[in-house]
């Protein structure tokens, strides 16, 4: 058939059973010329399978179809990709297929590289979400040191402005509790301060040893803390003196709570001893002074108070 081999493609003429009844030169040189009547022998079994469940009973029905995808086979064995186009015509009144085959290897290339491509895209979107996750491992593992650390700081702050034997704030807390009350109060406001040294405490040193004078100052600060309010501060100022920051109280208060830490303290003892303190007063207002003022004014009435006998609280006007 002349006008066949014309045609730019394998082209394959069977009756609507199969049986083969013209291939132009290009099917020959494609697929072979062939050894039966059938045109399955030139297809691998999978297309075998495929054309009688699917193509033959579509092209039965349709008339035609389009675009299905098969495998030729080569005279060699080898496996032929194609795209093929099918259509039952009526010649001399006999129905007969013409099909038109394409090779598509590139259409299979393109497949493959394109299945690669969606291979490497899922490795790689995995590879993003381990990324990820370990990223967010790693910010949870940075929270918690920042956490770590933001507890060591207060810790730290925590000691820097405690007394370790007594327990109670330091000389540098005092500063802090002064200024806050500076910063927060109206110029009218009265603040107060207690600077208590214990009386001879040398002599407790040296008599019953440093161990015991450590108790004393422990019993002190307890005592101490038992004669104030809340909001009033008790620090330990130095060795074996200590002061009362009493926020918002006159020198009158202040000079009843001094009575008050001189009851208190009537029951400690060492050896049978009562142990005495005496205390400086002085007040503060917040427009006038500050809190070195208070503190030398505190020290000048303790001063007095020492030389004036001890045991007793003297008050700086
Ligand atoms: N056990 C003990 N003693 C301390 C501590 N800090 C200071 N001291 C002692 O406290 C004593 C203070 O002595 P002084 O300054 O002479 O005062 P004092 O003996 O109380 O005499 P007056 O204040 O004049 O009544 C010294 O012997 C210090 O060694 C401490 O933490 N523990």
């Amino acid at each position: 058939m002349l006008y066949l081999d014309r045609l730019p493609g394998p082209v394959l003429v069977t009756d609507c059973n199969g049986r083969i009844k013209h291939c132009n030169c290009d099917f020959k040189r494609l697929a072979g010329v062939g050894t039966a009547e059938g045109m399955d022998q030139f297809f691998p079994p999978a297309s075998r399978i495929f054309l009688q469940t699917h193509a033959w009973p579509l092209l039965l029905r349709n008339g035609e179809f389009s675009e299905l995808y098969l495998q030729l086979q080569s005279e060699g064995g080898q496996a032929i990709p194609v795209m093929t186009n099918a259509r039952i015509s009526e010649v001399d009144g006999t129905p007969e297929v013409i099909w038109l085959f394409f090779v598509a290897k590139d259409r299979q290339r393109f497949e493959a590289e394109l299945l690669k491509a969606r291979e490497q895209a899922q490795e790689s979107a995995a590879q993003l979400a381990k990324a990820n996750l370990a990223l967010q491992s790693a910010y949870a593992q940075l929270a918690n040191y920042a956490v770590e650390i933001q507890s060591e700081a207060e810790q730290l702050a925590q000691l820097s402005h405690t007394d370790p034997l007594t327990a109670l704030s330091n000389r540098r807390a005092l500063s802090v509790h002064v200024e806050q009350w500076l910063g927060s109060v109206s110029d009218l406001a009265c603040g107060s301060l207690l600077l208590i040294d214990i009386d001879h405490f040398k002599q407790i040193n040296d008599r019953f040893g440093h161990a015991e004078g450590d108790r004393v100052l422990v019993d002190m600060a307890q005592r101490l803390l038992a004669s104030v309010r809340s909001g009033d501060s008790v620090v330990r100022y130095g060795g074996e003196e200590f002061a009362i920051w009493l926020p918002n109280a006159d020198l009158d208060e202040a000079s009843d709570i001094a009575e008050r830490v001189h009851d208190q303290i009537k029951a400690l003892e060492v050896a049978n001893e009562s142990i005495t303190v005496s205390i400086g007063i002085a007040s503060l207002k917040p427009c006038a002074e500050y809190l070195e003022h208070l503190l030398a004014a505190a020290d000048k009435a303790l001063y007095t108070a020492k030389a004036q006998g001890r045991n007793r609280s003297i008050r700086h006007e």
